[in-house]
């Protein structure tokens, strides 16, 4: 049965990035990948046209759609938007929340040819490989109450950091399934020492661990978490965490990989359905200028192919074509170092596609 892919180029650098991972999108179509591409409008893109940034259009297709495959949205010009429903952010976590997309998982993989380009000694970062695996539908993004009000003559901003048992097993299971998978070791993040959200978080994950003899789960806080990943990173095999602490930690987990550029991302709900993003940003600093490194978004495609379309001898033929791009010693701006060739990002994009035709 053909399948549905939505592309949402997004803002800033977003379409520059997913114009480059759609040629691999469409070269695996050329292979027999049975899928119908479309785009829409998603971020500070769709707020200038339609007003707000997720369009009921792009829902209907992003619930209609398999996998979707995201840019990036936001930047400066929609960061004055008073309203805060209407920034583009909002958009991207309304997909989220709208088709359950809880389970967000993030590799952090350092490619061999760039232990030497990560902030990090080579031999702490080389072979590493990660896999974050972060909720995406609710902890202190989502809880409520929230809001910014006047309290006793002065402003006073807050949220709710907020986890149900249920939502903690569910992401439990997805975390301590892909270790059993993997190097069969789990660390659960959280802050049980201060939130009782988190004294929670930690009960739950215990309770399960029965059901998982074969994993061996350790907790760490946060803030040790944060320091053990550039102290010792290779320690981890898979991280389960709650939303926010997902999201800081897999940032840092992306400068062990050489680049922010090079960490892509799967998030899925229950059936499968997926969408599909680099974990950066638009970066509005590099926008409109050919030189954002597409790799992120291009593994992504991988993620994807893997994840939601049951076709993992392409997702490897992409991680491949990659690897041998690097191997050429061919390297975008935030991943170049001494004796290897900078590229732009079309130029990145064509290698890639050329090493994958040839495979
Ligand atoms: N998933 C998303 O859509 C997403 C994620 C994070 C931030 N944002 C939004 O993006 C905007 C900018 O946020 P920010 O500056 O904090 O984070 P960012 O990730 O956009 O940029 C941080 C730094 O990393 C660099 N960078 C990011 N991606 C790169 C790439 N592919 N190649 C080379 N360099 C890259 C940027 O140039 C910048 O210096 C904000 O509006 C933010 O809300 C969106
Ligand atoms: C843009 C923002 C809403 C988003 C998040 O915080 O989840 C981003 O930082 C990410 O990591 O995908
Ligand atoms: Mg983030």
């Amino acid at each position: 049965m053909t399948q549905k892919i939505l592309v949402l180029p997004g803002d800033g650098i977003g379409p520059e990035i997913t114009a480059q991972a759609s040629r691999i999108l469409s070269a695996c179509q050329a292979r027999g990948l049975d899928v119908e591409i479309e785009e829409g409008l998603l971020g500070g893109a769709a707020y200038d046209v339609h007003g707000e940034p997720l369009p009921a259009e792009t829902l209907e297709k992003a619930q209609a759609a398999r996998g979707i495959l995201l840019g990036a949205v936001g930047g400066p010009k929609w960061d004055k938007i008073e309203d805060l429903a209407k920034r583009p952010e909002k958009g991207l976590l309304g997909v989220r929340k709208q088709l359950g997309l809880f389970g967000n998982l993030r590799p952090a993989i350092t490619y061999p040819q760039l232990a030497q380009a990560s902030s990090l000694k080579p031999e702490l970062v080389a072979g590493l490989d990660i896999m974050i695996v972060r909720e995406l539908t609710g902890g202190i993004y989502f809880g409520q109450p929230r809001g910014i009000e006047e309290r006793d003559g002065e402003r006073v901003g807050f949220n709710t950091y907020v986890y149900s048992e249920s939502e903690i097993e569910r992401i439990g299971r997805v975390a301590f399934e892909m270790a059993q998978k993997r190097g069969k070791k789990l660390c659960s993040v959280d802050k049980a020492n201060v939130l009782e959200v988190t004294i929670l978080w930690r009960e739950v994950m215990e309770r399960l661990a029965p059901e998982y003899p074969d994993v061996e789960l350790s907790h760490m806080y946060v803030d040790n978490a944060a320091m053990q990943l550039v102290r010792a990173p290779k320690q981890f095999d898979v991280v389960v965490t709650g939303n926010m602490f997902g999201d800081i930690l897999s940032d840092a987990a992306a400068m062990l990989t050489g680049s922010i550029g090079m960490l892509p991302s799967a998030s899925l709900n229950e059936s499968g359905q997926g969408m599909y993003e680099p974990c950066h940003g638009s970066a509005p600093d590099i926008a409109g200028q050919n030189v954002a490194n597409p790799l992120a978004t291009i593994l992504s495609v991988a993620m994807m192919l893997r994840y939601s379309l049951n076709e993992p001898a392409l997702a490897s033929r992409i991680e491949k074509a990659v690897g041998r791009v690097l191997d050429e010693g061919l390297r975008t701006a935030d991943i170049a170092s001494e004796g290897t060739r900078t590229v732009s990002t079309t130029e990145m994009g064509d290698a890639v596609l050329a090493a994958f035709e040839r495979q």
